[in-house]
């Protein structure tokens, strides 16, 4: 296990209990002796949001706990022994630095102290790509880690949370799932952090990895596992920011006739980074370009990635990266191209050549 800068913190926000335990809630029996442990890390979003079911679709995040959302599963008590904790309560998109980091630390805390065989996060649908690729480049644990939600809320009708987070305690206590980072599970899919988007406002099937596809499946018969586990990770996780709060960067989206004045903006306040989310193939007008390599001569990293739905943004193919001091995002879409730079940032590289270097994907 990887070492991961700052002090553990079971820390607990939101207002609900400081843990639950839910294992024998949804069956009234005790949990069996030998199952597996999973702790659910419960922050919020419409798998726990409420509504009037005779409304249309209006719904209040994050108003059930995450022992009560535990209780709204059948047959959970057989799959594991489930405790919870309340990290937050938000609609993910208010989803923070903060909350990420003590997610963070109490996931490392857990797998340092081999508190728990697995852990599961509900979270809101909207920025839980972010979140997952956030944990999965500063955790380096084999312990599994699952995000899951809900696209519906919980009282509505055919609500989907309560069969993702059956799914996703499944996928956390599999043995194969160890070693394979943080996962996304929603809708019978299992996918990872890197490659799976929100693709759809209101679908209960949105995430998807359009590059790659899902890495699994799973259902209340099992877990099948379709791609084959990453190659171990040998180099060091990065490190949380001292402060708890990641360096500034800001995503400029790129259109037809763009010009420059949000570039020189985010340069003139204070952004550390720019994400460009480009046209095509990382691309923008000419002006705009040449504000990007402006921002990089005064020390901003400059990522271009792309608004496009898939593919990979190329180096040095339509921009003259090498020439310009841009790093091309690859596979990662503008949300987490941000992240990663922030963490770069953080970390103290800002090389081009060394942040090129760490968006390759399985470096
Ligand atoms: N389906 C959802 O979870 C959407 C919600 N706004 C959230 O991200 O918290």
């Amino acid at each position: 296990m990887a070492a991961m800068c700052g002090s553990a913190s079971g820390a607990t926000a939101g207002g609900g209990p400081a843990t639950a335990s839910a294992g024998n809630a949804s069956e009234g029996s005790a949990p069996a002796r030998g199952l597996p442990h999973i702790i659910v890390l419960a922050t919020g979003g419409t798998i726990a949001g409420t509504a009037d079911t005779r409304s249309a679709t209006g719904y209040n995040a994050g108003e059930v706990s995450a022992a009560q959302l535990l209780e709204s599963v059948p047959g959970l008590a057989g799959l594991a022994r489930i405790s919870a904790e309340q990290i937050a309560s938000i609609g993910s998109q208010d989803m923070n630095d903060q909350v990420w980091m003590k997610l963070a630390r109490r996931i490392q805390r857990i797998a340092e102290h081999h508190e728990a065989d697995g852990v599961v996060i509900t979270h809101g649908t909207d920025t839980m790509e972010e979140t997952a690729f956030f944990l999965d480049e500063v955790l380096r644990t084999g312990l599994p880690v699952v995000l899951t939600g809900a696209m519906r809320p919980s009282t509505a009708i055919s609500a989907d949370g309560p069969r993702n987070l059956y799914e996703a305690v499944e996928v956390a206590a599999s043995p194969a799932t160890r070693g394979r980072g943080v996962l996304i599970v929603m809708n019978d899919t299992i996918e990872s952090a890197r490659g799976a988007t929100k693709t759809n406002t209101s679908s209960v099937q949105t995430f998807m990895s359009p590059n790659t596809g899902p890495v699994g499946y799973a259902d209340p018969a099992g877990v099948r596992y379709v791609a084959p586990p990453p190659a171990p990770w040998h180099g060091k996780p990065y490190a949380l920011p001292a402060g708890d709060s990641l360096p500034r960067v800001d995503i400029i989206y790129s259109h037809s006739n763009m010009g420059v004045s949000q570039i020189e903006h985010a340069v003139a306040d204070g952004a550390k980074g720019i994400v460009l989310a480009g046209v095509g193939d990382g691309n923008t007008s000419k002006q705009a370009l040449d504000a990007m390599e402006r921002a990089v001569r005064l020390g901003l990293v400059v990522v271009r990635s792309t608004r496009a739905y898939s593919g990979f943004v190329a180096r040095n193919v339509e921009v003259d990266d090498d020439k310009l001091g841009f790093v091309a995002s690859l596979d990662l879409n503008p949300q987490k191209a941000r992240v990663l730079a922030q963490l770069l940032i953080s970390n103290g590289i800002t090389a081009p050549a060394q942040v090129q270097q760490a968006f390759e994907p399985g470096r």
